[in-house]
């Protein structure tokens, strides 16, 4: 591989949190992970990940803090950043630093601050990216085309910037393998919609201190994430609503048991609106004169625009902050509350996934820059193989203390006999 130049970016002198409160959180972190800090850790023992530089851009508090150390652990060269400017934490940002890593991001940025630490740990030249919606990757692409040819693998964690980097491979600008962390089943399954829907829930209550029980709760989009916060909500005695634009998983909606219908009939009435889309705009100017006065609006979708904020602050006459992430935009004799900002209220308004939750999707990542960094594969988007979706889980089952059956052999389909009564065609 060809030496580069790297371009540092000016060190930060002032603290930006308490070293000892960060590495506490992330000890809290490694006490329930049990798979990242044990058959994760002992896979990257093999010494693969030595010397190879790893940017790690996923939204940095503890859990992701975690996953970076472990891979330092193993020999690479950590560059961190984070994937969203409101959600960076200081006094993690400063654990990391205090054990050597190199940390580009800094909490309460706004979005040219955000751009910046992007460029800059795009110019530390890394071989590898664990990525949140492609958002290093896009850039290197866009800004630093010399270092994006040069890489040799992405990592990614989201739906969107998994659509993100198809829309790359189709176009041809995808000159290196990636894989699609969302598409492993110990991360779609359990981390968009367990994860995403307990702690999206969590956040509204918190930063409401509403009433869940009897509240109308509507979900835009009914993916992965949309059902957790549908099925969360529902469970703790909210009317659950969906909007969504696909007839099969409205269908779905349905006979989950609850109410599916376009904006114009759901929106009226609710008094809860959370999107889960991963496109944007999915509550947008058109849908203003539907919400009911005295709603709260939430996005658990990767684009901070899935509730349109600007347009609501362009469209506003007055705007207040009534709580601690909340801003109140006047439209009318109407409030409308949004919560962060638009951002992913789970994480920008509260902690992020449970720690058994990001677990396992960072067990996903961990051992995904291992197999891209030991397997030839061709350029494009790749999805992780079955057998280390199932060691991952079998890893997950032996911390509980649980080991399955295998199939007997009297359990076998004796489907050879059968088959060879058919001829060929
Ligand atoms: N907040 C978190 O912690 C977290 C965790 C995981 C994923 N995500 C993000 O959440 C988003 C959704 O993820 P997913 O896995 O559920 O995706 P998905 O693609 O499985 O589901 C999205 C659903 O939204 C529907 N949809 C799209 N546009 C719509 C619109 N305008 N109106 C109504 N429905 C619409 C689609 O038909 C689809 O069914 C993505 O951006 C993903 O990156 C967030």
């Amino acid at each position: 591989m060809d030496e580069i130049a790297v371009a540092l970016p000016e060190s930060t002198t002032t603290p930006v949190g308490d070293a000892s409160v960060g590495q506490a959180k992330i000890e809290w972190v490694r006490r329930h992970s049990p798979v990242l800090n044990g058959f994760v850790r002992e896979t990257l023992a093999d010494g693969a990940l030595a010397g190879v530089r790893i940017a790690v851009v996923v939204h940095l508090e503890a859990k992701t803090a975690f996953l970076a150390t472990v891979l330092a652990d193993a020999g690479a060269e950590v560059i961190v950043a984070g994937s969203n400017p409101r959600t960076t934490n200081g006094d993690v940002v400063e654990a990391l630093r205090a054990q050597g890593l190199t940390v580009v991001a800094e909490p309460d940025g706004d979005y040219d601050s955000w751009e910046r630490e992007l460029l800059a740990a795009a110019d530390y030249a890394p071989d590898y990216i664990i990525d949140d919606g492609a958002e290093l990757t896009m850039r290197m692409a866009q800004f630093r085309p010399e270092l994006y040819q040069r890489l040799q693998g992405v990592s990614e964690e989201t739906t969107t910037g998994t659509s993100r980097l198809h829309a790359m491979s189709a176009a041809g600008k995808l000159p290196f393998k990636t894989l699609t962390a969302n598409d492993a089943r110990c991360k779609h399954l359990f981390d968009n919609k367990f994860g995403t829907g307990q702690t999206t829930v969590q956040a509204l209550l918190n930063l409401t201190n509403r009433q869940i029980a009897g509240a109308r709760v509507v979900v835009v989009g009914y993916g992965f994430v949309g059902r957790g916060i549908a099925q969360y909500a529902q469970a703790m005695g909210a009317r659950t609503f969906v909007i969504e634009i696909d007839p099969v998983r409205a269908l779905e909606a349905h006979m989950d048991g609850h109410t599916i219908g376009a904006a114009k009939d759901v929106l009226p009435t609710a008094t809860m609106v959370v999107t889960a889309t991963g496109g944007m705009r999915a509550i947008g100017e058109a849908d203003f004169p539907y919400l009911r006065d005295d709603v709260v609006l939430a996005n658990a979708g990767h684009h901070d625009l899935e509730v349109d904020v600007d347009a609501l602050a362009a469209a506003s006459t007055l705007t207040t902050e009534p709580r601690t992430n909340i801003v109140t935009y006047r439209l009318g004799d109407r409030d409308i509350h949004v919560l962060s900002g638009g951002a992913l209220v789970n994480i920008a308004g509260g902690s992020g996934h449970p720690v058994e939750i990001m677990d396992l999707t960072f067990a996903v990542q961990g051992l995904g820059i291992h197999y891209l960094a030991t397997t030839d594969l061709a350029d494009g988007v790749h999805i992780i193989p079955k057998h280390l979706d199932d060691a991952i889980a079998a890893a997950k089952l032996a911390s509980l203390g649980v080991t399955l059956d295998e199939v007997r052999p009297e359990q076998e389909d004796d489907s050879a006999d059968w088959l060879e009564g058919i001829p060929s065609a």
